[in-house]
């Protein structure tokens, strides 16, 4: 079984960015936060210290975990129509009573880095250019660093979320796989996802992914970070069990998360070099 570590991705990533940001004026994100989330959070930090290190500007707009929707909106709105800001995230999750879905339509398609504006998810299912959301560009990029075929094969993708599992079966389909989009009502999980070439947990439940859901020599992305009981991190695969199967695996961590931050900043970098 081959590992498909993401963090000598994630560094070459960096290190283009870097490249790319010296090229022109110097790219500047805004994360806007509305959560105490802490997992959410620690994303949140680990943006602004790559950023530092590629030479991207970054701005956290913490609006606290009970800002309404109308001062989301309008932060967004703001932060669009501000010249000198190349690049708008909105972190999730949200207050009760905040649809992210709608709030993205705030972010103009041309800073939307994450991908979040229905115009960006409407222009990458019509095959034109747009931001994918970073952590569906990432599963992309992982399976092309680690040259798995896609053409002709059978993508299984478990989840169906705006922010992975929607993006990334456009983006298996534009790369002529034959793809199948997994969730929570559908019947006999195992019989589906042990036809996949290739297998994409983005559920957010530790080990639903077992022995059983796998077949033999399967590539398995694993996008799921769920915090354990001792402050670490675990993935929805259940990596010793499923690695007996798998022909390759992400590890969590060290997988797809490193190279979902690293290409939130390559974004941000395009979109300040658009035209
Ligand atoms: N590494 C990274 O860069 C990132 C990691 N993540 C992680 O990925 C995971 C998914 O995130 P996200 O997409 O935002 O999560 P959501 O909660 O938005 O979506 C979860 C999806 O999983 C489906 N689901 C839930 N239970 C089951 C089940 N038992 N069987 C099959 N499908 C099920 C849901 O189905 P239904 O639609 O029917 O409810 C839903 O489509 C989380 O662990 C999150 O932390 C997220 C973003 C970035
Ligand atoms: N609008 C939006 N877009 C997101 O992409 C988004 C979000 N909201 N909200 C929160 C989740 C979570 N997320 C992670 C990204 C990287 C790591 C990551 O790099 N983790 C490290 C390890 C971290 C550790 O060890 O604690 C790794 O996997 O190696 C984790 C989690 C993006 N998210």
């Amino acid at each position: 079984m081959k590992t498909l570590t993401g963090r000598d991705l994630a560094a070459a990533i960096r290190d283009q960015t870097q490249t790319e940001a010296a090229a022109g004026p110097q790219p500047r994100l805004a994360v806007v936060v509305a959560t105490a989330d802490e997992a959410s959070l620690w994303y949140v930090r680990s943006i602004a210290k790559a950023a530092a290190g590629v030479g991207v500007a970054c701005d956290i707009v913490d609006l606290g975990p009970t800002a309404d929707p109308g001062r989301i909106q309008e932060t967004l709105a703001g932060l669009s129509a501000d010249d000198a800001v190349h690049g708008v995230m909105l972190q999730t999750p949200l207050p009760a009573g905040a649809s992210a879905q709608e709030l993205a339509t705030a972010i103009d398609p041309r800073k939307d880095v994450d991908g979040a504006s229905p115009l960006s998810l409407g222009r990458l299912a019509a095959g034109l250019p747009a931001f994918p959301p970073a952590t569906a560009a990432a599963v992309m990029a992982l399976l092309d660093h680690h040259e798995v075929p896609l053409e002709g094969r059978r993508a299984v993708v478990v989840g169906r979320s705006t922010v992975v599992g929607k993006p990334l079966a456009h983006l298996l389909l534009d790369r002529h796989a034959t793809v199948t989009v997994c969730h929570s009502r559908t019947r006999d999980l195992a019989a589906v996802t042990s036809a996949a070439d290739v297998l994409v947990a983005a559920v957010g439940r530790a080990g639903l992914i077992g022995a059983a859901h796998v077949a033999p020599g399967a590539v398995v992305i694993d996008v799921g970070t769920n915090p354990t009981d001792d402050g670490g991190l675990t993935g929805d695969v259940d990596f010793a069990a499923v690695s007996e199967v798998a022909g390759a695996l992400t590890p969590v961590p060290g997988g797809v998360g490193p190279v979902t931050t690293a290409l939130l900043l390559r974004h941000t970098a395009r979109a300040a070099n658009l035209p």
